[in-house]
């Protein structure tokens, strides 16, 4: 569902934020992509998504090329960044509707889809509202929202749980396993390796640009904690 193949960014003034990155994330996959601060990761999805030139290599998602038809890539993702930057003028139900009319959806699917994610996420009442008041967390919630209502074949998130209350956080992961099941793919970023070992089945660790281990995370752990095996994995390489 989406094939990073050996990616390359630079920024300018010559900083190698990602290097020959690779890797394989397939439908019913829930993906971690661990690593320390300022590691490569938001370069890595930022190039995903479409939001971020690369110098090398290429990302696929079904098999097409981000680089060649963006639209089409696009219309099958969706991205939920670490910061809920969304259109402060617009009411909660007015940005709903606008991520709708951009993935065409009709007016049953929207309404339907809408009520239903906006009682699971408790946000319903607040839908009238301007963004501008919403907490951090509202906003967050509304971008999950209306990044979930297309049902996308591929979700890619920043640091999703940050900022989400508990019950919040639940409903995320729930909803993440539901889309699994039915066969869409999820490739995320986080810090917190508890909820990587947890939620996911696979993970990649990325240290200084460079991808150090990924796979399986029965085969990567063999029976150690996640957070030892990322230790260990980030201490012994060497990427200098
Ligand atoms: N716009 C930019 N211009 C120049 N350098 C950048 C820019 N954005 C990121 N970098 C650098 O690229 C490297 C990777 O940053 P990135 O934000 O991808 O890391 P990260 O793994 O997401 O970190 P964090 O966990 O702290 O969010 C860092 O050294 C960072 O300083």
């Amino acid at each position: 569902m989406l094939e990073i193949k050996d990616l390359t960014k630079t920024y300018h003034g010559g900083k190698i934020a990602v290097s020959n990155l690779s890797l394989d994330v397939q439908s019913g996959d829930i993906y971690g992509f661990i690593g320390h601060n300022g590691a490569g990761k938001t370069t890595t999805i930022k190039c995903v998504v479409g939001i971020q030139e690369f110098d090398a290599g290429d990302i696929l998602i079904d098999g097409i090329s981000i680089k060649e038809d963006p639209i089409r890539c696009k219309s099958m993702m969706a991205y939920i960044p670490d910061n809920p930057d969304v259109y402060e003028y617009l009411t909660g139900i007015q940005y709903l509707n606008f991520m709708a009319d951009i993935f065409g959806l009709s007016a049953a699917e929207r309404e339907e889809r809408i009520r239903k994610e906006a009682e699971d996420f408790e946000i319903t009442e607040a839908l009238g509202d301007l963004i501008s008041s919403y907490s951090h967390g509202m906003k967050q919630k509304l971008v999950i929202i209306g990044a979930l209502i297309h049902r996308p074949k591929l979700l890619i998130l920043d640091e999703p749980f940050v900022g989400l209350d508990p019950k919040a956080t639940l409903m995320l992961k729930n909803k993440m396993h539901q889309m699994c099941d039915a066969g869409a793919a999820i490739f995320f970023s986080t810090h917190v390796l508890d909820v990587a070992e947890k939620l996911c089945n696979k993970v990649a660790i990325i240290k200084k640009g460079q991808l150090i281990v990924s796979g399986h995370i029965d085969e990567l752990t063999k029976g150690e904690s996640l957070e030892s095996v990322f230790m260990e994995v980030v201490s012994d390489v060497s990427t200098d």
